[in-house]
Protein backbone atom coordinates (compact mmCIF):
# COMPACT_ATOMS: atom_id res chain seq x y z
CA UNK A 1 0.00 0.00 0.00
CA UNK A 2 0.85 3.23 -0.75
CA UNK A 3 0.37 4.48 2.66
CA UNK A 4 2.21 1.70 3.87
CA UNK A 5 5.37 3.26 1.72
CA UNK A 6 4.64 7.06 2.50
CA UNK A 7 4.81 6.60 6.21
CA UNK A 8 7.92 4.28 6.28
CA UNK A 9 11.32 6.14 6.00
CA UNK A 10 14.21 4.19 4.40
CA UNK A 11 17.28 6.52 5.04
CA UNK A 12 21.35 5.58 4.42
CA UNK A 13 23.08 4.40 7.49
CA UNK A 14 24.83 7.19 9.61
CA UNK A 15 28.20 6.46 9.51
CA UNK A 16 29.81 9.69 10.14
CA UNK A 17 28.80 11.47 13.41
CA UNK A 18 30.47 14.10 15.23
CA UNK A 19 30.36 15.40 19.26
CA UNK A 20 31.12 19.18 19.19
CA UNK A 21 31.89 20.76 22.74
CA UNK A 22 32.96 24.37 22.99
CA UNK A 23 30.79 25.93 20.72
CA UNK A 24 30.57 28.58 23.35
CA UNK A 25 33.66 28.22 25.32
CA UNK A 26 32.46 28.53 28.81
CA UNK A 27 29.65 25.90 28.90
CA UNK A 28 32.33 23.74 31.04
CA UNK A 29 30.66 20.00 30.51
CA UNK A 30 30.46 19.72 26.58
CA UNK A 31 34.17 21.25 26.60
CA UNK A 32 35.18 18.89 29.29
CA UNK A 33 33.52 15.69 27.64
CA UNK A 34 34.88 16.33 24.76
CA UNK A 35 38.27 16.95 25.77
CA UNK A 36 38.01 13.69 27.45
CA UNK A 37 37.28 11.76 24.89
CA UNK A 38 39.78 13.15 22.41
CA UNK A 39 42.05 11.68 24.49
CA UNK A 40 40.18 8.04 24.56
CA UNK A 41 37.20 8.00 22.08
CA UNK A 42 35.99 4.70 23.28
CA UNK A 43 33.01 5.75 25.26
CA UNK A 44 31.95 7.28 21.81
CA UNK A 45 32.53 4.71 19.53
CA UNK A 46 29.96 2.13 18.27
CA UNK A 47 29.93 -0.77 15.45
CA UNK A 48 29.40 0.91 11.88
CA UNK A 49 29.43 4.23 13.20
CA UNK A 50 32.69 6.58 13.41
CA UNK A 51 32.28 9.22 15.90
CA UNK A 52 34.58 12.24 16.22
CA UNK A 53 34.89 14.49 19.09
CA UNK A 54 35.84 18.53 18.08
CA UNK A 55 36.04 21.71 19.97
CA UNK A 56 34.75 24.02 17.70
CA UNK A 57 35.95 27.35 19.13
CA UNK A 58 39.08 26.70 20.65
CA UNK A 59 40.02 30.42 21.30
CA UNK A 60 36.80 31.13 23.27
CA UNK A 61 37.92 27.90 25.76
CA UNK A 62 41.40 29.26 26.18
CA UNK A 63 39.61 32.30 26.66
CA UNK A 64 36.53 30.51 28.63
CA UNK A 65 34.24 33.40 27.36
CA UNK A 66 31.09 32.79 25.18
CA UNK A 67 33.18 33.67 22.07
CA UNK A 68 36.04 36.26 20.75
CA UNK A 69 34.55 38.21 17.76
CA UNK A 70 30.68 36.91 17.65
CA UNK A 71 28.49 34.26 18.63
CA UNK A 72 29.78 30.96 16.72
CA UNK A 73 26.50 29.52 17.15
CA UNK A 74 24.59 32.26 14.72
CA UNK A 75 27.59 32.30 12.29
CA UNK A 76 26.75 29.31 9.70
CA UNK A 77 25.00 31.62 7.53
CA UNK A 78 24.86 31.07 3.53
CA UNK A 79 26.53 34.81 3.48
CA UNK A 80 29.54 33.92 5.53
CA UNK A 81 30.31 30.67 4.60
CA UNK A 82 30.33 31.91 1.12
CA UNK A 83 32.67 34.67 2.37
CA UNK A 84 36.21 35.19 0.60
CA UNK A 85 38.65 33.96 3.24
CA UNK A 86 41.18 35.65 4.74
CA UNK A 87 42.32 37.14 8.27
CA UNK A 88 40.10 39.83 7.93
CA UNK A 89 37.14 38.23 8.82
CA UNK A 90 35.85 37.90 12.61
CA UNK A 91 37.61 34.86 14.13
CA UNK A 92 34.53 32.70 14.71
CA UNK A 93 33.40 33.37 10.73
CA UNK A 94 36.89 32.25 9.90
CA UNK A 95 36.05 28.91 12.12
CA UNK A 96 32.62 28.60 10.58
CA UNK A 97 34.69 28.45 6.90
CA UNK A 98 36.96 25.61 8.47
CA UNK A 99 34.19 23.93 10.08
CA UNK A 100 31.88 23.67 6.72
CA UNK A 101 34.98 22.24 5.15
CA UNK A 102 35.67 19.47 7.84
CA UNK A 103 32.15 18.44 8.46
CA UNK A 104 30.02 19.94 5.71
CA UNK A 105 29.92 21.35 3.07
CA UNK A 106 26.25 22.60 4.81
CA UNK A 107 23.46 21.07 2.79
CA UNK A 108 25.50 18.82 0.44
CA UNK A 109 25.56 15.02 0.25
CA UNK A 110 29.41 15.14 1.53
CA UNK A 111 28.04 16.64 4.98
CA UNK A 112 28.30 14.53 8.49
CA UNK A 113 25.64 12.60 9.02
CA UNK A 114 25.12 13.70 12.78
CA UNK A 115 26.26 16.23 14.65
CA UNK A 116 25.03 16.54 18.36
CA UNK A 117 26.19 20.07 19.43
CA UNK A 118 27.08 20.23 23.80
CA UNK A 119 25.68 23.49 25.51
CA UNK A 120 24.85 24.15 29.27
CA UNK A 121 22.60 27.12 30.34
CA UNK A 122 21.77 28.87 33.57
CA UNK A 123 18.40 28.65 32.75
CA UNK A 124 16.78 25.35 35.07
CA UNK A 125 15.80 24.11 31.83
CA UNK A 126 16.83 20.44 32.86
CA UNK A 127 18.05 18.27 29.92
CA UNK A 128 16.91 19.31 26.72
CA UNK A 129 17.54 18.41 22.76
CA UNK A 130 17.24 20.95 20.51
CA UNK A 131 15.77 20.22 16.73
CA UNK A 132 15.81 22.66 13.76
CA UNK A 133 13.43 20.39 11.97
CA UNK A 134 9.66 18.85 12.78
CA UNK A 135 10.24 16.68 9.00
CA UNK A 136 13.28 14.96 10.29
CA UNK A 137 11.96 11.38 10.66
CA UNK A 138 15.47 9.92 11.65
CA UNK A 139 15.69 12.50 14.96
CA UNK A 140 12.22 12.41 15.67
CA UNK A 141 12.89 8.48 16.04
CA UNK A 142 15.76 9.53 18.04
CA UNK A 143 14.19 11.87 20.54
CA UNK A 144 11.72 8.87 20.91
CA UNK A 145 14.25 6.42 21.78
CA UNK A 146 16.37 8.88 23.79
CA UNK A 147 13.58 9.71 26.10
CA UNK A 148 12.26 6.05 26.52
CA UNK A 149 15.50 5.06 27.20
CA UNK A 150 15.99 7.54 29.68
CA UNK A 151 12.96 7.10 31.61
CA UNK A 152 12.24 7.78 34.81
CA UNK A 153 14.37 10.62 33.94
CA UNK A 154 13.06 13.37 31.74
CA UNK A 155 14.61 14.67 28.48
CA UNK A 156 12.41 17.34 26.74
CA UNK A 157 12.73 18.25 23.07
CA UNK A 158 12.94 22.19 22.30
CA UNK A 159 11.74 22.68 18.23
CA UNK A 160 13.03 25.63 16.71
CA UNK A 161 11.82 26.11 13.23
CA UNK A 162 10.82 29.82 13.91
CA UNK A 163 11.22 32.02 10.55
CA UNK A 164 12.61 34.87 12.23
CA UNK A 165 13.96 32.95 15.45
CA UNK A 166 15.69 30.54 14.00
CA UNK A 167 19.45 30.98 13.69
CA UNK A 168 22.51 28.89 11.63
CA UNK A 169 24.02 26.64 14.56
CA UNK A 170 27.81 24.89 14.47
CA UNK A 171 25.56 21.59 13.78
CA UNK A 172 22.99 22.88 10.99
CA UNK A 173 26.40 21.81 8.77
CA UNK A 174 24.79 17.88 9.50
CA UNK A 175 22.27 16.47 7.87
CA UNK A 176 20.62 15.49 11.31
CA UNK A 177 21.57 18.70 13.39
CA UNK A 178 20.89 17.81 17.48
CA UNK A 179 21.61 20.43 20.10
CA UNK A 180 21.60 19.01 23.41
CA UNK A 181 21.19 22.21 26.52
CA UNK A 182 21.62 21.08 29.82
CA UNK A 183 21.09 23.41 32.88
CA UNK A 184 21.02 24.79 35.47
CA UNK A 185 24.97 25.56 35.19
CA UNK A 186 26.54 28.49 35.55
CA UNK A 187 29.25 29.67 32.62
CA UNK A 188 32.42 28.56 33.88
CA UNK A 189 31.50 25.85 36.22
CA UNK A 190 31.45 22.21 36.24
CA UNK A 191 28.90 20.34 38.15
CA UNK A 192 28.52 17.05 38.27
CA UNK A 193 24.90 16.11 37.86
CA UNK A 194 24.88 18.31 34.99
CA UNK A 195 28.39 16.20 33.35
CA UNK A 196 26.34 13.51 33.77
CA UNK A 197 23.28 13.96 32.53
CA UNK A 198 24.70 15.60 29.39
CA UNK A 199 26.90 12.04 28.96
CA UNK A 200 24.14 9.79 29.46
CA UNK A 201 22.12 11.43 26.81
CA UNK A 202 24.81 10.85 24.39
CA UNK A 203 25.50 6.90 24.95
CA UNK A 204 21.87 6.29 24.53
CA UNK A 205 22.13 8.35 21.47
CA UNK A 206 25.09 6.91 19.47
CA UNK A 207 23.51 3.41 20.73
CA UNK A 208 20.28 4.84 18.69
CA UNK A 209 22.65 5.11 15.64
CA UNK A 210 24.51 2.02 16.25
CA UNK A 211 21.29 -0.05 16.16
CA UNK A 212 19.49 1.98 13.04
CA UNK A 213 23.05 1.07 11.08
CA UNK A 214 22.42 -2.70 11.99
CA UNK A 215 18.79 -2.48 10.16
CA UNK A 216 16.82 -2.33 13.12
CA UNK A 217 13.56 -0.87 12.13
CA UNK A 218 12.10 1.91 14.23
CA UNK A 219 8.00 2.09 14.06
CA UNK A 220 6.31 4.90 14.05
CA UNK A 221 5.89 6.85 16.84
CA UNK A 222 4.68 9.84 18.40
CA UNK A 223 7.10 12.73 20.25
CA UNK A 224 6.02 15.73 22.24
CA UNK A 225 7.73 18.58 21.34
CA UNK A 226 7.96 22.39 22.93
CA UNK A 227 8.29 24.35 19.46
CA UNK A 228 9.38 28.07 19.70
CA UNK A 229 6.56 30.89 19.36
CA UNK A 230 8.58 34.41 20.69
CA UNK A 231 10.92 35.39 22.60
CA UNK A 232 10.43 38.31 25.40
CA UNK A 233 12.53 40.92 26.17
CA UNK A 234 12.88 42.42 29.43
CA UNK A 235 11.22 45.68 30.28
CA UNK A 236 13.66 48.31 29.56
CA UNK A 237 13.70 52.40 29.67
CA UNK A 238 14.33 54.67 26.77
CA UNK A 239 18.42 54.12 27.24
CA UNK A 240 17.61 50.39 27.03
CA UNK A 241 18.50 49.79 29.84
CA UNK A 242 16.80 47.01 32.02
CA UNK A 243 14.16 48.20 34.74
CA UNK A 244 13.05 44.96 35.50
CA UNK A 245 13.99 40.87 36.40
CA UNK A 246 12.40 37.80 35.92
CA UNK A 247 9.77 37.48 38.31
CA UNK A 248 10.05 35.14 41.59
CA UNK A 249 6.93 33.35 40.30
CA UNK A 250 8.68 32.76 37.12
CA UNK A 251 12.39 32.22 37.56
CA UNK A 252 13.77 28.57 37.76
CA UNK A 253 9.83 27.35 36.49
CA UNK A 254 10.81 26.38 32.63
CA UNK A 255 8.59 24.62 30.99
CA UNK A 256 5.69 25.03 33.33
CA UNK A 257 2.40 26.65 32.05
CA UNK A 258 2.04 30.26 32.12
CA UNK A 259 -1.18 32.09 31.76
CA UNK A 260 -2.57 35.38 31.02
CA UNK A 261 -2.29 37.31 34.03
CA UNK A 262 0.10 35.65 35.71
CA UNK A 263 3.58 37.66 37.14
CA UNK A 264 6.47 37.90 34.74
CA UNK A 265 8.65 40.61 35.65
CA UNK A 266 9.23 42.26 39.25
CA UNK A 267 10.55 45.93 38.63
CA UNK A 268 12.94 47.09 41.15
CA UNK A 269 10.81 49.21 42.67
CA UNK A 270 8.57 45.95 43.41
CA UNK A 271 6.11 46.14 40.80
CA UNK A 272 4.81 42.85 39.27
CA UNK A 273 4.73 43.35 35.37
CA UNK A 274 1.85 39.97 34.28
CA UNK A 275 2.07 38.38 30.95
CA UNK A 276 -0.35 39.56 28.79
CA UNK A 277 -0.58 36.83 25.99
CA UNK A 278 -3.31 35.47 24.32
CA UNK A 279 -3.61 32.03 26.20
CA UNK A 280 -1.28 29.54 28.25
CA UNK A 281 2.75 29.08 26.63
CA UNK A 282 5.64 27.47 28.12
CA UNK A 283 8.67 29.12 28.77
CA UNK A 284 12.06 28.32 28.77
CA UNK A 285 15.64 29.81 28.59
CA UNK A 286 14.40 31.54 31.45
CA UNK A 287 17.09 34.39 32.87
CA UNK A 288 19.79 32.81 30.47
CA UNK A 289 23.33 34.76 31.34
CA UNK A 290 24.37 34.61 27.26
CA UNK A 291 20.68 35.95 26.24
CA UNK A 292 21.04 39.36 28.19
CA UNK A 293 22.67 40.68 24.92
CA UNK A 294 20.32 38.95 22.56
CA UNK A 295 17.47 41.33 24.28
CA UNK A 296 15.87 37.61 25.86
CA UNK A 297 14.84 37.09 29.27
CA UNK A 298 12.76 34.17 27.88
CA UNK A 299 11.38 32.37 25.05
CA UNK A 300 7.96 31.17 24.79
CA UNK A 301 6.56 27.69 23.62
CA UNK A 302 3.32 25.52 22.47
CA UNK A 303 3.08 21.89 23.58
CA UNK A 304 2.81 19.70 20.00
CA UNK A 305 2.83 16.39 19.68
CA UNK A 306 4.64 15.28 16.29
CA UNK A 307 4.13 12.30 14.42
CA UNK A 308 7.10 10.28 13.14
CA UNK A 309 7.16 7.54 10.17
CA UNK A 310 8.96 4.57 10.70
CA UNK A 311 12.66 4.52 9.60
CA UNK A 312 14.88 1.67 8.61
CA UNK A 313 18.35 1.92 7.18
CA UNK A 314 17.93 1.32 3.39
C1 LIG B 1 22.61 29.20 26.15
C2 LIG B 1 22.93 28.81 24.75
O1 LIG B 1 24.04 29.04 24.30
N1 LIG B 1 21.99 28.23 24.02
C3 LIG B 1 22.18 27.82 22.65
C4 LIG B 1 20.99 27.06 22.17
C5 LIG B 1 21.25 26.31 20.91
O2 LIG B 1 22.29 25.67 20.81
O3 LIG B 1 20.39 26.36 20.02
C6 LIG B 1 22.42 29.06 21.78
O4 LIG B 1 21.78 30.09 22.00
O5 LIG B 1 23.23 28.99 20.86
ZN1 LIG C 1 25.68 27.38 24.27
Amino acid sequence: MSSYNNNNVRLNAARRVAVFGGTHGNEMSGVTLVNLWMKNSAEIQRKGVATKPFITNPKAVEKCSRYVDTDLNRAFTAENLSAPSGEDLPYEVQRAQEINKMFGPKGSPDAYDVIFDLHNTTSNMGSTLILESSKDHFNLQMMNYIKKALAPASCLVLLNEHPLLKYSTSRSVAKHPVGLEVGPQPQGVLRSNIFDSMRVIIKHALDFIELFNEGVEFPPCTVEVFRVLERVDYPRDANGNIIAMVHPNLQDCDWEPLNPGDPMFQTFDGKTIHYQGPGTVYPTFINEAAYYEKQQAFVTTKRETLVACAVKKA
